[in-house]
């Protein structure tokens, strides 16, 4: 599958190259299982290995980072778990606003997992007025005649869809007019954003889609192999990232 960005070159300005910073995230996210079992230094094979990445290409992106680790030692891994956070901007705390608390906004403002990865959500937002004031996660849910002045009070810069795909467009442009830059999309539906700002999409049903076409071509070749001259379909491209190890997430 491809990842990348959406209004950027592939090259970030200082250097590393967007391929390398769509798996630092899942470097920090195998050295953080290091770091919590107290794990002092780790190989670049084994970490390779628990990042799902070769570790070729783990030497090659961390020489990036100007990490090259200790020949026989390996890395530090608390001191790569400081260089990757900063790398990722994760050494600040970013306020988050989740709009539309429906069955998945409210599985994302439960998630615990965005506040130990430096993510706070500063703000709940929904366009049903039977929701205000409701909290989901411990945090009252808030009107969208109020994004705006969430937006600005909190200084927030990442916002998150999760309406329904007709109103995600407009979401957006109130996000980005109220001065969001990044937003994250879960809506099946392509956002159109001025420069400057990055979108990127999850699709869980598109990652569904892709196993799907590779259970049938395993179905195709199973067949072929019981019996000989069938003719099986091989995919021109398989839709996944350079190494099949890139989170789901594609640009918008
Ligand atoms: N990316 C994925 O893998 C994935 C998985 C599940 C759902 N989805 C998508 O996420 C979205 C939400 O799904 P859901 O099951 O939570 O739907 P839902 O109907 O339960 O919730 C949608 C919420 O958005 C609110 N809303 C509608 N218009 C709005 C607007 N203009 N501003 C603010 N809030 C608004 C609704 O009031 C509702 O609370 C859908 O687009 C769905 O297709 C994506």
């Amino acid at each position: 599958m491809a990842t990348g960005r959406t209004h950027r070159p592939a090259t970030r300005s200082r250097g590393i190259p967007e391929a390398t910073v769509a798996r630092l995230p899942l470097y920090l996210r195998a050295l953080t299982a290091l770091s919590e079992r107290s794990v002092p230094t780790v190989s670049s094979e084994e970490l390779a290995a628990a990042a799902g990445v070769n570790s070729a290409k783990l030497r090659k992106d961390f020489s990036y980072l100007g990490s090259y680790g200790t020949r026989g030692v390996g890395y530090d891994v608390e001191y790569l778990v400081y260089q990757i956070s900063r790398e990722l901007g994760l050494t600040q705390d970013w306020p988050v606003v989740i709009v539309g608390i429906g069955n998945l906004g409210a599985a994302l403002a439960n998630y615990g997992g965005f506040a130990s990865r430096g993510f706070r959500v500063a703000a709940l937002i929904d366009a049903d007025p039977a929701m205000a004031g409701k909290p989901v996660a411990g945090i009252p849910v808030q009107h969208t005649d109020e994004l705006e002045k969430i937006i600005d009070e909190n200084g927030v810069s990442i916002g998150v869809i999760a309406t329904p795909a007709g109103a995600a467009q407009q979401v957006c442009e109130r996000l980005v007019a109220a001065g969001v830059t990044s937003i994250l999309n879960f809506a099946p539906t392509v956002l159109s954003v001025p420069d400057g700002v990055d979108v990127r999409k999850v699709d869980l049903s598109i990652e569904l889609q892709i196993l799907a076409f590779h259970e049938q071509r395993k179905a195709g070749e199973e067949a072929a192999a019981a019996e000989p001259g069938a003719v099986i379909q091989t995919p021109k491209e398989s839709g996944k990232g350079p190494d099949g190890d890139v989170p789901a997430v594609m640009p918008a």
